[in-house]
């Protein structure tokens, strides 16, 4: 998975990382270029070239590793920019239940802050570690020539080194996932709260919420510490390794410089080494401890991946025969449960919808109406038994050529934060002026538009809490019709209106249904009544269908609703 983040880069870093390399190597050139000064000035020779390379070694260094730096970190950026790109496509793929089961909050702190920390790993960190390893395993060999003895001491310490940094490494990883699954749920927990403003208002809830997402702040606090405990101590042992080293290797080295074993000169260069030494060094544990945070994000990102994505392929073509052809729309015995672990919802539905006219489902709350709807939009499959459109089987459809057939009214159906127009055309974004204004004088929208500062280009709020819940309800049908379905599905649409606009509601459905499959969950008698059937759910299964006065005579659940008007009760219940 982190190969698939960096290939798409993979010629800048190779590029940005061979400068940085090179830059790294000037620098360890200069030890040998101060050594040969050391001993010119010794023999009284002229030091003016030597000099020269010196300064122009050090220049060239720091010049060609700037660039290098820059060249790495547009590649980071760019790293992030296509994880983010990949995991907007990924969740907006996913299946409904998957979402549903997940915290949107949570997934939200995967898109903002775990693609961040993947820069940390995908570019520097992996360079600095290939660079940080070929620069030490050059100095390493260069003093190797010019002593054994002090090589093996200093090799000796290092080793302590890194032993130190692989005990650590793997719990920066393990400390960085808690932190980063902390922030997670926190931000999971004020998503809530945000999306829920006023109830927790009006609930005097907010000492409450504060102290859990304080709570949940300090758990991530408490792994970051613990991250940055054990990134201090690897980085720490560094400068300890280092001047443990220097003494040692000046201990040692001085004595073999007493005994003739060495030249001083030999010694300066070798200490100057390891003075050197410590840069590689450091960079290697920092990208070590830097790549631990890395993966950690990875592995986050990584368990979006494995959440199931809905299956859609090419379905242009499809989605013109859904426009064209007109079918019926039945269900066969379908038995369907949210969860292994839950109870059955749908226990066995058969029914059969004339490709044209309204049917109404009404039935007791919890009966399973809006599951049937979500069976339909496919949001979830059946256990067992078929969905058929057109004869054939909804599993057979294209997803994208289904939907396309279908203007969805879900239960409080939410707006989207942008304006009006953005609201209606949002299922077709190519809709023209007329069919827009035609959507809006249907669904009684004109006064709504007309009161507006900025008519149709007002914005109507985050989820629409600019407008009135009625308002809300019939934008959504709105936009529904806009996309031009031939089947509607419309969930509880009239719940929040008034008598009159309910009624011109009434009047758009009964039009709608002259030309199209119209399917409508009501608890309001006067919605059901002009139905052409209705299907009476009882407990997952289909108790009785038949129309209005039909089951006023047959059925006694419906006739107890109609008389004691639960019909219209039952929702505020
Ligand atoms: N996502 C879900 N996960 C688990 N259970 C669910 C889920 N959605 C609904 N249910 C359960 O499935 C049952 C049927 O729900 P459904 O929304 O279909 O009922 P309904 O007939 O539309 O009810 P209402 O009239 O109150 O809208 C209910 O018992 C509900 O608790």
């Amino acid at each position: 998975m982190l190969a698939g983040y960096v290939r798409p880069q993979r010629r800048s870093v190779l590029f940005g990382g061979s400068l940085v390399l090179l830059g790294g190597l000037a620098a360890a050139a200069q030890p040998l270029a101060a050594k040969a000064l050391v001993d010119r000035l010794g023999t009284g020779e002229a030091i003016t070239g030597l000099l020269a390379l010196l300064v122009g070694l050090a220049l060239a260094g720091a010049v060609i590793a700037m660039v290098g730096d820059y060249v790495l970190e547009r590649a980071a950026e760019s790293v992030v920019l296509v994880a983010r790109n990949r995991l907007t496509r990924r969740l907006l793929s996913l299946r409904v239940p998957a979402v549903q089961r997940a915290e949107p909050g949570d997934l939200l702190s995967r898109f903002t802050s775990d693609t961040t920390l993947l820069r940390e790993v995908c570019t520097h960190a992996l360079v600095a570690l290939v660079t940080g390893s070929v620069t030490t395993v050059v100095m390493v060999v260069m003093m190797g020539v010019m002593d054994l003895a002090l090589l093996g001491v200093t090799l000796a310490v290092l080793l302590v080194v890194g032993l130190l940094a692989g005990a650590g490494l793997p719990m920066i990883e393990k400390a960085s996932h808690a932190a980063q699954s902390a922030i997670g749920e926190t931000g999971a927990r004020m998503e809530r709260v945000l999306g829920a403003f006023r109830t927790v208002k009006a609930a005097g809830a907010e000492a409450r919420e504060i102290a859990a997402i304080e709570r949940g702040a300090e758990d991530a606090w408490r792994a970051g510490v613990r991250s940055a405990r054990w990134e201090s101590l690897v980085h720490g042992s560094n400068t300890l390794a280092i001047q443990a080293s220097f003494l040692a290797v000046l201990g040692i080295g001085g004595a073999r410089v007493a005994t003739g074993a060495i030249s001083l000169s030999t010694l300066v260069a070798f200490l100057l080494f390891l003075f050197y030494l410590t840069e590689p060094i450091g960079q290697l544990l920092h990208a070590g401890s830097r790549l631990q945070i890395g993966l950690a994000a990875v592995r986050r990102l990584s368990e979006v991946e494995e959440m199931p994505a809905e299956q859609t392929g090419s379905g242009g073509a499809l989605a013109d025969a859904v426009g064209r052809h007109e079918g019926r729309l039945v269900f066969e015995d379908v038995r369907f449960r949210y969860g292994p672990d839950l109870p059955e919802v749908l226990r066995g539905v058969s029914v059969d919808v004339p490709a044209v006219g309204m049917t109404a489902f009404v039935g007791p709350s919890g009966a399973g109406k809006s599951t049937l709807f979500g069976l339909v939009e496919r949001f979830h499959e059946p256990d067992s038994g078929r969905i058929l459109l057109d004869g054939r089987d909804l599993a057979d459809w294209d997803l994208v050529s289904l939907r396309a057939g279908i203007g969805y009214v879900e239960q409080d159906a939410p707006l989207l934060s942008g304006t009006l127009r953005d609201n209606l055309i949002y299922g077709r974004p190519d809709a023209t002026e007329e069919e827009i204004r035609d959507a809006v004088a249907q669904t009684r929208l004109d006064t709504l538009v007309d009161r507006l500062p900025d008519g149709l280009d007002t914005a109507v709020g985050h989820r629409g809490n600019f407008l009135s819940g009625g308002e809300r309800q019939r934008v959504a049908l709105a936009r529904a019709l806009v996309r031009r379905p031939r089947l509607l599905l419309l969930d509880e649409i009239t719940s929040q209106l008034d008598a009159a606009n309910e009624m011109a509601i009434r009047d758009v459905v009964t039009t709608a249904a002259k030309t199209m499959l119209v399917l409508v969950v009501a608890h309001r008698l006067s919605t059901v009544t002009q139905a052409d059937r209705i299907v009476v759910l009882d407990n997952g299964t289909v108790r009785a269908t038949g129309t209005h006065d039909e089951l006023l005579a047959s059925d006694s659940l419906y006739a107890d609703f109609a008389a004691t008007q639960l019909l219209t009760g039952e929702r505020d219940g």
